[in-house]
């Protein structure tokens, strides 16, 4: 039984749907991403898990029970915000047990969870400090150990690492990853990177437009698109049109063996990772022209033309083909995805 779902839930704003019949489920102690463009209703789904937000229509279960009479302070779901909203004029000390503060939580438990939460952020001897004194990731350590004082059953991340530089947020994703292990508290993490999703989640729910296009393993995701805009979404790709007849798919890449029935017109998508740039001395189905090379230390980008087609691919900068250059590609048919046309 799933811990959390979302169950048809629709939400507009002045009439401005955002959410359209959202179903989302999540097993305890799972980390999942909700990823999509900035807009698409990502926020607003978190809120309406923690009951800041009430939908217009459906239900939300946490443990098979609705919440959706429960406040916000017995969900058992806390939200960290993109900018942490931590209290200016309270110490971290008192930034941590705020919560607890709250709940009327005795003052000898208190201290001992604000002990605890510093430790396991690795806040010791910070405890004294106000949020201006301290550095962005230690800020954002303080506000989860805030969210995290008060025990919830659900840790819901948006955005988290986006106000960060670049080395400091990945040294963030990890830590709060190996929090989440540790914990094994069930998290949603928001956010429009789809590097960090894949990173980071146990399964992704793709979003675009108040919907859940896809949702799966960061591997099914990738690898098994099952639609041109979710494939668009999470990276570069290459469409060739082509036809199957036989068992085998024939396109101007090639032909392919496939398991496919036959079908007049198919659409194959095909990752530029999955194009191997090789010497022209080897055999294989296909043969280009490079229109296009650019190195990036271990990889080459090449942009490749053949029979009045553009492919990408990014191949392991291993032996190196420059502009004019005939060469051959070797593509694995299992490593297509396929489209109706
Ligand atoms: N309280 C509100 N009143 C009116 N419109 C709102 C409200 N909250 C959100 N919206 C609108 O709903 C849409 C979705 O907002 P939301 O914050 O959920 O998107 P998001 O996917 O989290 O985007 P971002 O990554 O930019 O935060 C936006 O167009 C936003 O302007």
């Amino acid at each position: 039984m799933p811990q959390i779902q979302l169950k048809k839930i629709h939400k507009s704003f002045q009439d401005k749907r955002i959410l359209n019949d959202m179903n989302l489920s999540i097993e305890e102690g799972e980390m999942i991403s909700l990823l999509g463009p900035s807009g698409c209703g990502k926020t607003t789904t978190l809120k309406i898990i923690a009951g800041l937000v009430e939908p217009d229509q459906g239900d939300i279960l946490i443990n098979n029970q609705s919440v959706l009479n429960i406040p916000v302070e017995k969900r058992g779901a806390v939200i960290v915000f993109q900018d942490y909203l931590l209290f200016p004029h309270l110490t971290v000390e008192g930034n941590i047990e705020f919560g607890l503060k709250m709940a009327k939580v005795d003052k000898k438990i208190r201290k001992e969870k604000v002990k605890e939460m510093l430790s396991l952020m690795e806040l010791d001897g910070q405890q004294y400090k106000y949020p201006n004194e301290l550095s962005g990731g230690q800020r954002q350590r303080v506000a989860l150990a805030r969210a995290l004082a008060v025990e919830p059953k659900v840790l819901l991340l948006d955005e988290p690492f986006s106000n960060l530089d670049l080395r400091l947020r990945e040294t963030m994703r990890e830590f709060v990853c190996s929090v989440q292990r540790k914990l094994k508290i069930t998290t949603i993490l928001v956010t429009h990177d789809k590097d960090e999703a894949l990173m980071t989640s146990d399964k992704i729910a793709i979003m675009l437009e108040g919907e859940i296009k896809q949702y799966g393993t960061p591997l099914e995701l990738y690898k098994k698109p099952i639609s041109e805009e979710v494939a668009n979404f999470f990276g570069e790709t290459n469409y060739i049109i082509g036809k199957v007849e036989d068992g085998i798919f024939k396109s101007p890449l090639g032909n392919f063996r496939t398991t496919l029935q036959n079908t007049v017109k198919l659409k194959a998508m095909i990752r530029p990772e999955e194009i191997e740039v090789v010497s022209v001395y080897q055999e294989t189905n296909t043969k280009g022209i490079i229109t296009r090379s650019r190195y990036a230390g271990d990889r080459m980008y090449y942009m490749i033309s053949l029979k009045g087609m553009e492919i990408k691919s990014i191949s392991i900068a291993k032996e190196i083909f420059d502009v004019g250059e005939e060469v051959s590609l070797r593509i694995d048919s299992k490593n297509m995805v396929f489209y109706e046309v």
